[in-house]
């Protein structure tokens, strides 16, 4: 049992008391997540704990995977019985299965957010309201609060603190637009995220027998990243575990980030009241980062007043001082960032996995992303805007998932003229508002349209009905791989698209496939009990709503935000966008609260970096589409300044810059505590009077190089399989060039 002596005490503890409640509060990287995953394999193993009474809730899906496989290194495949996931997805297996005694459907729909954003329009308009008072943006997240509240729609209507508040707000009808939104969802049979935590307390609420026969199933009740749940994640967790009281939650205060989702660090008090015989235990080692890093990130929380006292120390080496890299604009950051990785691979023997770059928005990818691709540098994003957000894969979901809930009113509205059939919006108006005034299911409207619709309209619904029916029956007859791809070719949507020859209609095109392989896998997969394509579905809505994961395992540099990397570990980590107004964001900056969370989300920033830690920030950058001045971000300088460097690697050649857009920037941006004044470049390059070229048999990858006509560069990739040696060199002014090495003059500076 060799895991256990890997333990040092304090963790040992953690692991080997697996009775009682427990409350693990410690810094990062000191080993919580470890404790947690060695404590279930000890339970399995030591304790004979059959690994169906277990239930473990992490923040990620990735989180689960990869604490199911550590697991089952010491246990074996029996791992897989676990109970191990995020809420939503724990809860809404769970809910699958009690769906009656709520009165939804077992095959429940589950909306993403973009979904709930379009019905909440639709009220809006319905109910004529002014849509510029009543954002969809404003209006979900203020039903989204109630809800992780524990507040119905009925006790919202009927609380005359949020009629008040609404009514300053200029938003009297928040409340109605809530119920309706509630109606409409539930009769849709369809849930949102925030619902499956809502419906999942009220369903242990109203219904003792369905809670009963939880807490007997799970015996052991563990929580990862404690410090981000909601009240009505904490109370779900209260009540699966009254029995037993074998309830382990590991957290660090430092790294609460959801607040503004309702996650309250009042839970951790609130867990030493509600659990007076808790075990307490402390982690103050970290074994993750180097002391430069660790001390760093010391001397940032520091700064908050609101935490509880803790000693993070480690006895890793010292390793190198983060660096600074400054940039003169956003793709300027993205070139430094990628060329950055590449020498530090180069230098280092790391793989692309070794690195993540991480930021405050999603819309920041865009200059890294193509900055990488310039470099051949192979990334994945994580989470945010992808695959599955993309039109024509929203569109065939759509599809599939009507095919299985009719009732479902926003796919619904996605399909019934896409591709064209000659239902315009008047007709789906008129059904959706027949449905409702007549309290009809959206499907009776539809197998009754002439009642309805006048002739030619009512016939182009009728073709539509049929053809859903022979969907149903392609799913209920057939496996979810064979009934994708003829509810694919029959709906009209491959044929759509590739009737569209431009590359971006190929490549939508290609992405149908990629959707259809994915179901291809799925079906494949002997992991998966339940392969309908139910099933994939649900799985699907809930791997997007919260993360992404379609984990490969080629090797990749990972891009997330920094509200994504929670709990993970890279290498070397590159923050980026260090920008007052980007970060600390400028919406957080009105409160101490608030710029305290910003705080902790910087801690949580650079406390995933192992060995080395960069920060960048740029002068200039495009925001809401137009260019600005950035100043550099006020973390930077609450960083003890003994462990940190301006970067001299890439500052050596000046940036090169275009003079007339950025000097102003650049000079009435710079901060003088941060660095010394640069100096603006021409960017045409005059060769040398002494040019003289290098023998270039020993050119390789990473070395520095001078050309006569396209000036300095760096050596990305050599050539040597062909008669002809070729070297692709990127060069600062002209970009990447592929030279034939027997014709062109190189002169080598460095390697
Ligand atoms: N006793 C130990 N010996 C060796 N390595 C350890 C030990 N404890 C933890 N580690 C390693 O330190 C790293 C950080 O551990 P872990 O991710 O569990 O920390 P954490 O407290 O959950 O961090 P975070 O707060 O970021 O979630 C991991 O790589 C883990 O394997
Ligand atoms: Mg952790």
């Amino acid at each position: 049992m060799d895991y256990l002596k890997s333990l040092n005490e304090p963790q040992y503890e953690g692991v080997v008391n697996t009775e009682g409640p427990t409350m693990i509060i410690a810094g990062a990287g000191s080993g919580k997540t470890r404790v947690l995953t060695f404590r279930i394999a000890y339970l399995i193993e030591k304790k004979g704990v059959d690994p169906f009474n277990i239930l473990s809730l992490t923040f990620t899906n990735k989180a689960a995977k990869e604490m199911r496989n550590r697991i089952e290194k010491v246990v074996g495949t029996e791992a897989r019985n676990l109970w191990m996931g995020t809420f939503h997805s724990v809860f809404a297996r769970i809910l699958r299965a009690e769906a009656d005694k709520l009165g939804y459907p077992s095959n429940f729909t589950i909306y993403d957010a973009d979904d709930s954003k379009q019905l909440i329009k639709s009220i809006v308009k319905e109910l004529n309201l002014d849509d510029k008072i009543y954002k969809p943006n404003v209006v979900f997240n203020r039903i989204s609060g109630a809800k992780n509240r524990l507040i119905s729609w009925k006790e919202y209507l009927r609380n005359p603190v949020f009629k008040a508040d609404d009514e300053s707000n200029m938003k009297p009808e928040l409340g109605r637009i809530y119920k309706i939104y509630s109606e409409r969802c539930f009769k849709a049979g369809a849930m949102d995220f925030d619902d499956l935590l809502f419906n999942t307390n009220v369903l242990f609420k109203d219904h003792l027998d369905v809670l009963n026969k939880y807490q007997q199933r799970f015996h052991y009740v563990m929580v990862d990243e404690f410090q981000d749940t909601n009240i009505s994640q904490y109370l779900i967790t209260k009540k699966l575990s009254a029995v037993r009281q074998n309830i382990c939650v590991v957290g660090d205060d430092a790294q609460s980030i959801y607040a503004f989702r309702g996650a309250d660090i009042q839970n951790i008090l609130n867990f030493e009241k509600d659990y007076p015989d808790l075990r307490v235990i402390k982690l103050e080692q970290n074994y993750r980062s180097t002391k430069t890093i660790v001390n760093a990130a010391n001397s940032i929380i520091g700064k908050n007043r609101a935490q509880l006292k803790k000693n993070v120390w480690t006895d890793n080496e010292d390793g190198t001082l983060i660096e600074l890299l400054k940039a003169t604009s956003d793709n300027e950051e993205g070139k430094l960032v990628a060329s950055s990785i590449f020498e530090e691979k180069m230098q280092n023997q790391l793989k692309n996995s070794d690195f993540a770059i991480l930021y405050r928005t999603n819309s920041q990818s865009r200059a890294m992303e193509e900055a990488l691709r310039r470099m051949n540098i192979k990334y994945k994003i994580v989470g945010g805007l992808s695959f599955y957000q993309r039109k024509e894969i929203k569109d065939l979901m759509a599809y599939l998932r009507f095919a299985i809930n009719h009732n479902d009113e926003q796919s619904l509205r996605r399909i019934i003229n896409y591709p064209k059939r000659g239902i315009g919006d008047t007709s789906v108006d008129k059904i959706i508002v027949a449905a409702n005034d007549h309290d009809m299911s959206l499907w009776d409207v539809l197998n009754n349209i002439s009642s309805f619709l006048p002739g030619r309209a009512a016939n182009a619904v009728i073709d539509f009905v049929a053809l859903i029916k022979r969907f149903k029956y392609d799913i209920e007859s057939k496996d979810a791989y064979e009934a994708a791809s003829l509810i694919a070719k029959g709906s009209g949507i491959m044929k759509e698209l590739y009737a569209d020859k431009t590359v971006e209609g190929l490549s939508r095109y290609e992405n149908v496939q990629e959707l259809l392989n994915a179901v291809k896998e799925y079906v494949d997969d002997p992991e998966k009990e339940d392969k309908s394509l139910g099933a994939f579905l649900q799985e699907i809505a809930l791997i997007t709503g919260v993360d992404n994961d379609k984990d490969d395992d080629e090797e990749k540099v990972t891009l997330m935000t920094i509200h994504m990397a929670k709990g993970l570990e890279f290498k070397n980590v590159y923050v980026v966008g260090l920008e007052e107004d980007l970060f600390p964001s400028q919406m957080m900056l009105s409160s101490r609260a608030d710029l305290e969370e910003e705080r902790r989300l910087f801690y949580v920033a650079i406390t995933r970096a192992e060995r080395k830690l960069f920060l960048s920030y740029a002068l200039s950058r495009y925001r809401f589409g137009r260019l600005k001045n950035c100043e550099p971000s006020r973390f930077i300088d609450e960083i003890d300044p003994d462990f940190i460097k301006v970067s001299k690697k890439f500052s050596k050649s000046e940036p090169v810059i275009d003079t007339n857009n950025y000097t102003k920037s650049f000079v009435s941006g710079m901060r003088k505590t941060t660095s010394s004044q640069p100096v603006v470049k021409k960017t045409s390059y005059k060769p040398s009077a002494d040019f003289e070229p290098s023998d270039t048999s020993g050119l390789q990858a990473g070395m520095k190089v001078e050309h006569p006509k396209f000036g300095y560069g760096m050596v990305m990739e050599m050539d040597d399989s062909g008669a002809n040696r070729k070297a692709k060199v990127n060069f600062d002014d002209f970009g990447e060039k592929t030279l034939l090495l027997s014709f062109a003059k190189l002169k080598i500076h460095s390697n």
